[in-house]
């Protein structure tokens, strides 16, 4: 039988994992092509969820096609890892710093707000693997939203994302299109996932706050 194509592949846990895993070199460089190939599993899993969420998985979609744009162009080599990308695009004044201007799609500002959506990530998983069997995967994600993302959105925004939040699934069915076993198999997944998530968001936050970046508009 034919292989499914790429984008109808089911979502594998351990696949996202694995690539964070990889985003971090030796020398804790953020590897740009493997934070954005992280992205693209997650956004693969949110689009499993229902067209509930599409307005969400489009602007994710939209903000992982800016980087692969820059990941495929003649700088690609200042684009491999977020050091790197920080540094050129600085260095040549690439960046909208105070206000939207000239660059509107930088490689800074566009990784900063899935850096700041990578925060989210880490507070509803940590929420979703403590959780018991009935807590409220609703709930969990609202809570996460509203300790990071939120600052950053709109009124309007927030307002679509708490609509959005109502329609997730219950932890069990959540946990079954996570596809990584029973729920205790889930849960160790996660307990191994979340120190790795947690130290590429400190690295591209310290990266970012080095070079006063955490506010790009
Ligand atoms: C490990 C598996 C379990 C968890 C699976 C989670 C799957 C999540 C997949 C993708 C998350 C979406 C990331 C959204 C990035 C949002 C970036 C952003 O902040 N964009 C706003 C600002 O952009 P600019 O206008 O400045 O260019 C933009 O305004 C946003 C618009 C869309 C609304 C964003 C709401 C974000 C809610 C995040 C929670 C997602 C809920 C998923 C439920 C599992």
């Amino acid at each position: 039988m034919a292989e499914p194509a790429a984008e109808e592949q089911r979502f594998s846990l351990r696949e996202v994992l694995d690539t964070f895993r990889s985003c971090l070199s030796e020398n804790r460089e953020v590897l740009v092509a493997d934070y954005v190939a992280g992205w693209r599993g997650l956004v693969r899993f949110l689009n499993s969820l229902g067209s509930v969420f599409s307005f969400i998985s489009k602007d994710a979609t939209n903000k992982i096609q800016i980087l692969d744009n820059f990941l495929q162009s003649e700088n690609r080599v200042h684009y491999a890892s977020v050091q790197s990308m920080v540094q050129f695009e600085l260095e040549n004044e690439l960046v909208d710093l105070t206000k939207r201007g000239k660059f509107p799609e930088s490689g800074c500002r566009t990784l900063l707000r899935l850096h700041r959506a990578l925060r989210w990530l880490e507070l509803f998983l940590e929420r979703l693997r403590t959780s018991g069997e009935d807590g409220k995967t609703s709930a969990m994600c609202s809570e996460a939203y509203n300790e990071s993302l939120a600052q950053h959105h709109p009124w309007i925004v927030r307002t679509a994302a708490g609509v959005a939040f109502c329609a997730l699934p219950g932890r069990a069915t959540f946990f079954e299109v996570m596809n990584a076993g029973a729920p205790d198999q889930v849960v160790a997944m996660l307990g191994d996932a979340l120190p790795l998530i947690s130290e590429v968001y400190q690295v591209v936050e310290d990266v970012y706050a080095h070079n006063d970046l955490l506010q790009l508009p």
